[in-house]
């Protein structure tokens, strides 16, 4: 479990979130400007807000970034460009690259499951933005953290690509028992990827469902606020 209880005060704006994230897909929902970067830059450590985070018990809320158990892919800048493919990999695992044939085994495997092995000595400029996402969740995946962040990192992609991304970050969140937050503001895509939802307003976590609630006729009526539908 994903045990948040943060606080962050921005110069007009004073986030407050206290939620607990079960392993499985959770997709943060959200208007702009509510709040749910600065949520994901807490948990990842890239701001210092106050109060605790934990996972498994383990409280890791002053820890460095690369020393949590979490792994952040963002919407887009993930790859280095002075590298290959298979460098941008092995990175996650040893940042000198230099690896033993264990790891580099645990490379190979990143890239098979990502569909990469072809591409994996080209350079980031030759991909196309759903391959170079692909490339982030390789590097993500042989980092073996526990914890997957996404801040929309698909929004750029055409709908189908998308759609293909999103499965296969579900598939790897199933297979690998992950904890992973999607954020979006497309409730469709909740309803894609299933497991919980949370809507973010305000700076808090005004509700936390699960996402099939987002079909149902009983919707919450925070969601329908959110999503402009009247509840009758
Ligand atoms: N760099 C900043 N300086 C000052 N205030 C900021 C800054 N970044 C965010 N904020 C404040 O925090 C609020 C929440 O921002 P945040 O980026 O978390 O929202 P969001 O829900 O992720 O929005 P979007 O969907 O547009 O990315 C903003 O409305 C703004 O008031």
């Amino acid at each position: 479990m994903l045990e948040i209880d943060l606080q962050y005060d921005w110069e007009q704006f004073h986030a407050a979130y206290e939620v607990s994230i079960s392993p499985g897909m959770t997709t943060l929902l959200g208007a702009s400007g509510e709040g749910k970067s600065t949520l994901l830059h807490l948990l990842g450590g890239y701001l210092k807000g106050r109060g605790s985070v934990s996972y498994l018990g383990e409280d890791f809320s002053k820890s460095a970034p690369f020393e949590r158990p979490i792994s952040t892919l963002f919407q887009s800048d993930n790859l280095f460009p002075q590298l290959t493919v298979w460098q941008n990999v092995a990175i996650g695992l040893e940042p000198s690259m230099r690896l033993t044939d264990e790891q580099r085994g645990k490379v190979a495997w990143a890239l098979e499951q990502t569909q990469l092995i072809a591409k994996q000595d080209q350079y980031p400029q030759a991909l196309s933005g759903g391959q170079a996402q692909r490339v982030a969740i390789a590097r993500a995946l042989v980092r073996k953290k526990p914890i997957l962040l996404l801040d929309e990192p698909f929004s750029a992609l055409d709908p189908m690509l998308r759609e293909e991304m999103l499965n296969l970050v579900n598939t790897v969140t199933q297979q690998f028992q992950l904890t992973t937050v999607l954020v979006s503001h497309l409730p469709a895509e909740a309803l894609q990827v299933g497991g919980q939802v949370m809507l973010i307003a305000g700076g808090r976590v005004v509700a936390h469902e699960e996402a099939s609630v987002l079909a149902s006729d009983l919707l919450p009526e925070t969601f329908s606020r959110y999503l402009g539908v009247v509840n009758d």
